[in-house]
């Protein structure tokens, strides 16, 4: 039959000893041109760091991206192109460089983009974060109505839920250092203060108990998982599609999805109970499951809480914590002296701990804030984004759906922006006389809260939570270094990191001591607040 004795024949030359090894490597060859296809094509007149087939630059860039990237930086220029598995990543260094990208471009890179771990296998349920979000009318549309809730005088009115919860953390700290005469941990103290403060406003629901609650322990492991799910230099498969075949990849995101899905649900529907019976209290989920005119979805709402449940829960006491290690240092100890005495200055009267709720009128305390957020970039690479149009930058023309990753702390420690970045001058801001950080148009003091079109909308939030904090504890203790040196705390953004490839800052543990200054004075203001707040 000649039609198959055709193929035979070639079958039979191409399994034959001479061709067979040129057979297989040309299908081996055509297999990793494959698998090394980029999603958007390589980019004309911007470097590219070499790397290898189906993984790119993932070898290279290793656990510490930031870190590798802002090496690469000086040899290749502030931008460059990289390759992680499938996807071409725009990394930007610099001040400068993000500054040009992320605000002059801002109506190109609004959107983000889609990452298999997080996307697919642990968010299916759930729908996304507002910052997890691609942009498009949902999620304009949940952005509005989360950053209305969180605007400057929106903020000022949950001030009594940062008195409160401030107030809680320092009572303890107080109780659990044997009021100054064993060291603690602050951690747990400040992810309560966190997460309370938005719980309380978001569902009206605070943490009752102390740092050993079994919401907030579960709450704060779980999220802490899911962020890393979040990352993106800890999941080679969102970049390697082979590796998401191999067995149980999906196995944990998805007990961590189930988890996440049960306490979300009880505090919506604790929160509609509340409603029902009329003992609800006034918390921005409740404003919009009671306004008629609300235009969000059940899913729109529940995104709403998830984002609030999430956004400040590692980056608020990050830096919190990081600043309080950094204060226990002999250099720490002339930053309390000086934030001390200009505390006094403003409130010769004693009344610094009620007023700092009415008024950030301290600029030292602004100014030791801004340089937390840059010094410790608790969010060392920034969400990620992906662009909407092209956008050129020297000679290249970077397409539209292309991926862009900011390194924020290699931004931070530019050298020709800021003037010894590797020391923490909270000093450096003081010429600076703006005291808001959103407002990138005066100019971005630092990109802690990332920037231009899906900047942070909780940072008038944060900053308060921040201000309200440090202020009340540099008033309470002499914040000193432990007694153990083992009990010291790391003083490098990088190194102090736990897991260095987690989406946000995880401290490694340590231990300060607190001296209380003056223990009748902040008996006094403890009994203030909690009779200022006691219907809360
Ligand atoms: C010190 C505390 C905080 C830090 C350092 C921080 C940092 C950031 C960063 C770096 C981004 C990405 C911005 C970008 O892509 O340019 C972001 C986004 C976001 N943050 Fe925060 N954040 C903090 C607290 C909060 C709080 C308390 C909330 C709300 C309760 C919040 C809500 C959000 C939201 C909704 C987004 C997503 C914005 C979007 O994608 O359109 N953040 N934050």
């Amino acid at each position: 039959m000649p039609q198959t004795g055709e193929p035979q024949g070639l079958v039979a030359l191409l399994i034959s000893p001479q061709v067979l090894p040129f057979f297989l490597l040309a299908i081996i060859f055509a297999g990793v041109q494959i698998l090394s296809h980029t999603d958007v094509p390589k980019i004309k007149n911007l470097p590219e760091i070499p790397g290898v087939p189906i993984f790119g630059n993932l070898f290279q860039l290793g656990d510490n991206h930031a870190k590798v990237a802002q090496k690469w930086a000086q040899k290749y220029g502030p931008v460059f192109q990289v390759r992680m598995g499938n996807k071409r990543i725009i990394f930007a260094n610099t001040f400068e460089s993000v500054k040009n990208l992320w605000i002059t471009n801002q109506s190109a890179l609004i959107s983000r983009p889609m990452l298999h771990t997080f996307h697919t296998v642990v968010s299916s349920s759930e729908g996304f974060t507002i910052g997890t979000s691609p942009w498009d009318e949902s999620c304009k549309a949940r952005r509005k109505a989360a950053a209305t809730a969180l605007n400057r005088p929106a903020v000022q009115s949950y001030m009594p839920i940062i008195d409160y919860e401030s107030t809680k953390s320092i009572k303890e700290l107080m109780t659990d250092s044997k009021y100054g005469r064993v060291d603690v941990d602050p951690n747990a103290h400040f992810t309560r203060y966190a997460l309370s403060t938005s719980l309380t406003l978001n569902y009206g629901i605070k943490i009752e108990g102390n740092v050993n609650d079994e919401m907030l322990k579960e709450i704060t492991h779980v999220e802490r998982v899911v962020s890393n799910f979040r990352s993106t230099s800890n999941n080679w498969a969102d970049y390697v599609p082979l590796l998401r075949l191999l067995p149980g990849g999906s196995t944990k995101p998805q007990e961590y999805r189930k988890r996440r899905a049960q306490y979300m649900h009880q505090l919506l529907s604790m929160l509609k109970d509340r409603i029902a019976n009329g003992t609800d209290k006034p918390c921005i989920s409740g404003n919009v499951l009671k306004d008629p005119e609300a235009k969000l979805n059940d899913a729109e709402i529940m995104s709403i809480g998830l984002t609030m449940v999430s956004a400040g829960l590692d980056t608020v006491p990050g830096n919190l914590i990081m600043c309080i290690a950094y204060l226990s240092t002999p250099h720490g100890q002339e930053i309390q002296k000086r934030a001390l005495a200009e505390i006094n200055k403003v409130y010769p009267n004693n009344d610094a701990w009620e007023r700092c709720l009415e008024e950030e009128k301290v600029p030292y305390i602004t100014a030791l804030y801004k340089e937390t957020l840059r010094f410790w970039s608790v969010i060392p690479i920034c969400l990620p984004r992906t662009s909407v149009k092209d956008i050129k930058w020297g000679n290249a023309i970077i397409p539209a759906g292309t991926s862009f990753y900011m390194n924020a702390y290699g931004a931070h420690y530019d050298e020709s922006h800021f003037k010894s970045p590797y020391n923490f001058e909270p000093e450096r801001y003081l010429a600076d006389d703006s005291l808001d950080d959103a407002a990138a148009s005066r100019g971005t003091p630092h990109y802690g809260y990332g920037a231009g079109s899906r900047m942070c909308i909780g940072s008038h939030l944060a900053n308060r939570e921040l201000y309200t904090a440090f202020l009340r504890l540099i008033i309470s203790f002499e914040i000193v270094g432990p007694e153990k040196k083992s009990d010291e705390a790391i003083i490098d953004a990088l190194a102090c990191n736990q897991y260095p490839t987690s989406l946000t800052l995880d401290p490694k543990p340590f231990k300060v001591g607190l001296k209380i200054r003056d223990r009748q004075m902040v008996d006094k203001w403890i009994a203030d607040s909690e009779e200022r707040t006691k219907d809360l």
